[in-house]
């Protein structure tokens, strides 16, 4: 199996080279090693001239707030170049694999969305990265659009390690506690993506890893743990605020209720998916040592 990764330098791309790398010829390409999402011609000439059997994206705009003052280059990166990639893959007979976003819905109501749930995109990297998942859609190539949510892991950034930053440099944190999600490991998402690709079943999935928290749940379980192993924090122990969304203004719009339903993917591969705290405490030990 011939196997096309872009994007290996982001979180998810990072743990994708380890997952997939046995599973057969593996070339693994950032920007700078022709993988520019933006260069969308020599995209195109690059997936004809390898004619890979698997394509996996892990490249996209993910600066959610900076998208908003850039819609142009998030659309490029999120839509058309994903579009690109599909058309491509249509043509030869390959697979795509594409992530995307919890952003894609309006995160109204309590309940866990499922994948025929309607979107309403509230902010451009939502909306950029929904218009992606219509192309994949609308190319008629064989693909699995994994939409997962609130990513985190060893390598790049993410909420977990900017708490731990501001920590170190704050005496207090104000962390909101209205928007419900899932923290979900890029190392979960890259095997579960190359078990899947050992069989794969054309088809949008939720993948997020089990139960269930806020953005200051979240930051509560990422600090206790550092004060416990002795990490030297400036942030009081009872000085981790909560706060509604409406006190913590961004450019972007986030959804509420970020819950995902993740029964199709579990039925469809033979999968359970495991609960998000013991991967956040990996990360973090690994972030430290
Ligand atoms: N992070 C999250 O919380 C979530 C992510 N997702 C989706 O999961 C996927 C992976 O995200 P994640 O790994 O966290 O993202 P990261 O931000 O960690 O990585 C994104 C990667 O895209 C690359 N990239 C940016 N611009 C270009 C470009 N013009 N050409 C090629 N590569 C480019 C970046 O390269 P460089 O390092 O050079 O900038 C980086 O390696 C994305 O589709 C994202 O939308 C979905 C839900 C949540
Ligand atoms: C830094 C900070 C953030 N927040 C809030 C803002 C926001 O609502 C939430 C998370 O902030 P971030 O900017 O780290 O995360 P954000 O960029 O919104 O994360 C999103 O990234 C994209 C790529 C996705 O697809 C989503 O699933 C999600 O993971 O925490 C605080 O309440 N206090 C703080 O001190």
């Amino acid at each position: 199996m011939k196997i096309l990764l872009l994007g290996l330098n982001g979180q998810v791309g990072w743990e994708l080279q380890r997952a997939l790398a046995p599973l057969g010829e593996l070339h693994a390409l950032d920007r700078q090693q022709g993988g520019d999402l933006a260069q969308t011609e020599a995209l195109a000439a690059l997936v004809r001239k390898l004619a890979p059997n698997v394509i996996v994206n892990a490249a996209a705009h993910t600066a959610v707030d900076r998208a908003e003052s850039e819609p142009d280059l998030a659309r490029t990166l999120n839509a058309t170049a994903p579009g690109v990639l599909a058309d491509e893959a249509a043509r030869l007979g390959a697979l795509l694999v594409h992530y995307s976003t919890d952003y894609v819905f309006d995160g109204s109501g309590t309940e866990p969305r499922t994948e025929d749930a309607a979107t309403k995109p509230l902010s451009v990297y939502g909306r950029t990265k929904l218009e992606g998942e219509e192309l994949i859609r609308a190319s008629g190539c064989r693909h699995m659009i994994f939409r997962t949510s609130w990513v985190y892991g060893a390598r790049g950034g993410n909420f977990a390690k900017t708490m731990l930053r501001l920590a170190a440099e704050r005496d207090a944190l104000n962390v909101i506690a209205d928007q419900i999600g899932a923290p979900t490991g890029a190392d979960l998402i890259a095997d579960v993506t190359a078990h899947a690709v050992r069989a794969p079943q054309t088809g949008t999935y939720h993948l997020v890893a089990g139960g269930e928290t806020s953005w200051h749940g979240y930051a509560s379980l990422v600090i206790e743990w550092a004060r416990a192993k002795g990490v030297p924090l400036k942030v009081a122990a009872d000085a981790v605020k909560a706060i509604p969304t409406s006190a913590y203004p961004t450019p972007a719009q986030r959804p509420l209720n970020s819950r995902l339903s993740t029964s199709k993917l579990e039925q469809a591969f033979g999968l359970q998916l495991p609960h998000w705290q013991p991967g956040v405490l990996r990360m973090l030990a690994e972030v430290v040592a």
